[in-house]
């Protein structure tokens, strides 16, 4: 007993490396991903946005404390009235207009990651869904890291994706990113090997749905 977060990811060292250096991210690095794979990604992840907004709301459901119920709402509204309106706005900048987004075709890539983190919150307690969540907000701050950290990472005007780096980059979102890991370490100090072991399953599942993400993206697949 005794886990933390890391325990989560060693239990999937794999597939955690094979999602944090895509090569769609890797192109993000150094500025060579297709624009087309990039609008294709943007425009998925609006839906994506739409049912992590859910997925949250699912999270206040589930909720026993008031302090969580309230980390729930805040996540709820920084989806909503941060996160939706800024991915609205790049898309934008990207050719794609609001009319566009709101008749999208579901990928199944983005139905398969959407719809099994509803599910896993909806078939267990609050920790399975924060487990199942943990990928994206942990992961894409640890992208923002590692992308800064390799030579081939270009930034500035020079790279088209300079924007996307700085996002995650950012000490607002790192914040957000260390206090998800601080409820993460306190939930998983208390929980047996056996439960430990259906959450590490959780976490290496919504790790390999983040890595059909990135592929979905490449391929422009729907
Ligand atoms: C496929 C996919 N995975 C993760 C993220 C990252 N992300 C989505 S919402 C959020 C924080 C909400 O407050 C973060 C970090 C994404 N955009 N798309």
């Amino acid at each position: 007993m005794g886990y933390r977060f890391t325990d989560l990811t060693n239990a999937c060292h794999d597939d955690w490396r094979a999602y944090i250096e895509h090569d769609f991210v890797r192109g993000l690095g150094d500025g060579t991903l297709a624009e087309g794979a990039f609008r294709h990604y943007l425009q998925q992840d609006y839906l994506f946005l739409i049912h992590f907004a859910r997925a949250y709301a699912l999270a206040a459901y589930k909720s026993r404390s008031l302090a969580d119920l309230r980390q729930a709402h805040e996540g709820l509204k920084a989806i909503l009235d941060v996160e939706l309106d800024l991915h609205v706005g790049y898309c934008r900048e990207w050719g794609i207009g609001e009319a566009e987004l709101a008749q999208l075709p579901e990928a199944r890539a983005t139905m398969a990651y959407t719809r099994y983190v509803l599910d896993t919150g909806n078939r267990g307690d609050l920790l399975d869904l924060h487990v199942a969540l943990a990928p994206c907000l942990v992961g894409y701050g640890e992208i923002a890291t590692w992308l800064n950290a390799q030579s081939f990472t270009l930034r500035g005007k020079i790279n088209p994706y300079d924007a996307w780096i700085a996002m995650y980059e950012s000490d607002e979102f790192q914040g957000a990113m260390r206090a998800e890991l601080e409820w993460l370490d306190t939930r998983l100090a208390d929980v047996t090997p056996a439960r430990f072991a259906e959450l590490a399953e959780v976490f290496r599942d919504a790790t390999r749905l983040e890595i059909d993400f990135w592929q979905m993206g490449l391929d422009r697949a729907i």
